[in-house]
């Protein structure tokens, strides 16, 4: 038997995502028209005999997470649970505190997964991989190629060229150590949690030895410093290379990417979530989706890569490309939208234009990961897509660029480079 485990985090982490992590939590954020967990939930149905989904956070218990555990575990029939952690344990405390959750029942193996991450998650081939050496290779990790300079902003592994070994890991290291980088899905045997302890137990010891010393501060784990660098070299963690799909997703910016990867992956995974051209219905662009309760004039043209969320009403004329519309947004006649996320039952006036920035990887580079863009840099707004958060008005006629706009806003003229409180 298997289980899974996904870290989603907790509200002060979603910083880069606000101001859309103000309405739902950043792992229900719909990318490619599906809350991101969804996709990760999905890929987990699909491994045989893997039983129980746990989801790791501290998120306190709120409305939307548990109407998505229903409907989540009813579509894809499998269990999943949410467990809160007190406060933020880190990457491997919160495995560790809840190690008795995710052995009963023993599993021989579980993976563990970050939430902001969008992948095609081979994750049969992981486990193809861990049994084809089941002697040795007690803990795999997913890893993919990055080019050297972005390197420096993931954990980077350098691994045993015919064995995959990995010889020696550093968590965002300062200078270039290897080019394949560890995308934060891993494959643990249970005995992963003897690795954990000593980490635990040598917290403790540390923490006797200090004057005002915090309980809390022993259970704050680190899979990537404390656990994988300690492991590497000793035989038993090894890097899966993949040459699919990839990203992180830790800014609005990179969750437009995300859609487009995600999207595109339709063509195979889910055609039937793909809108396609025909009489009487709007102008399609390459990838697109749309909710099948929205609204859309057929003198629209959508795409590419556009997601169009429940309820949404788009008016005649208007043209939507590389964005995000949230469930009830309107975009009135005319309206053009550019790499931008529309908040929820926002609504953009006729003629009005809201554009963006688009922060994409160089598309020259096989190997370039999308960056995850500072908001401010010499003390200027970095330009980026445009974000309206929920239940924003934008006036007829008026230009929004690459601005930032805080829910419930009622804007009265055009706006450029700023974000409105
Ligand atoms: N439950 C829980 N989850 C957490 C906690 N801290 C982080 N997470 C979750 O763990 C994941 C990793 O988050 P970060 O700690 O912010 O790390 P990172 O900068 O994203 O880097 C990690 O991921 C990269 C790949 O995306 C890796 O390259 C890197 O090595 C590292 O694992 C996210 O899904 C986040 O929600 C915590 O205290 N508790």
């Amino acid at each position: 038997m298997l289980k899974a485990v996904i870290l989603i985090g907790g509200p002060q982490k979603g910083t880069r995502f606000r101001p859309l992590s103000f309405e739902v939590p950043k792992p229900l954020f719909p990318v490619a028209g599906v809350p991101m967990l969804q996709h990760h939930i999905e890929a987990c149905s699909k491994v045989p005999n893997l039983k129980e989904i746990l989801l790791i956070g501290y998120y306190q218990p709120n409305e939307a997470l548990s109407r998505f555990l229903v409907t989540a575990q009813q579509e894809f029939k499998v269990a999943i649970r949410y467990l809160q952690e007190f406060s933020a344990l880190g990457t491997g405390g919160g495995i560790y505190h809840f190690r008795d959750q995710i052995l009963s029942g023993g599993p021989q193996a579980f993976f563990v997964m970050n939430a902001d991450v969008c992948c095609a998650f081979p994750l049969l081939q992981m486990l193809e991989f861990q049994k084809k050496h089941e002697e040795t290779h007690r803990y795999i990790m997913l890893g993919t190629t990055a080019n050297r300079t972005q390197s420096l902003n993931y954990g980077c592994i350098v691994a045993k060229a015919d064995t995959q070994e990995v010889l020696h890991y550093v968590e965002k290291p300062g200078t270039f150590v290897s080019d394949i980088i560890n995308c934060g899905i891993y494959l643990f045997s249970p005995s992963i949690f003897e690795h954990i302890a000593e980490v635990f137990k040598r917290n403790q010891q540390d923490l006797q030895l200090e004057e005002n010393s915090s309980w809390q501060r022993t259970e704050v784990i680190r899979l990537e410093q404390d656990i994988f660098t300690a492991l590497a070299g000793r035989g038993q963690l090894y890097v899966y290379k993949t040459d699919g799909f990839w990203s992180q997703i830790k800014s609005a910016g990179s969750a437009i990417y995300a859609s487009r990867l995600y999207l595109d992956q339709y063509h195979v995974t889910h055609p039937e979530r793909l809108a396609h051209n025909k009489a009487g219905a709007p102008v399609i662009l390459g990838n697109v989706y749309v909710h099948p309760t929205a609204n859309v004039d057929p003198t629209a043209v959508l795409g590419p890569n556009v997601s169009i969320g429940m309820g949404v009403t788009i008016g005649a004329g208007v043209r939507v490309r590389e964005s995000i519309i949230l469930h009830g947004a309107v975009l009135q006649d005319h309206s053009c939208v550019l790499n931008t996320i529309v908040g929820w039952d926002s609504s953009i006036g006729r003629w009005a234009r809201v554009e963006g920035t688009p922060s994409d990887p160089n598309p020259n580079d096989p190997y370039a990961k999308i960056d995850s863009e500072t908001l401010f840099r010499e003390g200027k707004l970095t330009p980026s897509i445009t974000i309206l958060g929920c239940n924003v008005s934008i006036p007829a006629e008026v230009v929004i660029l690459n601005s930032i706009v805080l829910p419930h806003k009622e804007l009265s003229r055009s706006f450029k480079n700023q974000i409105i409180l």
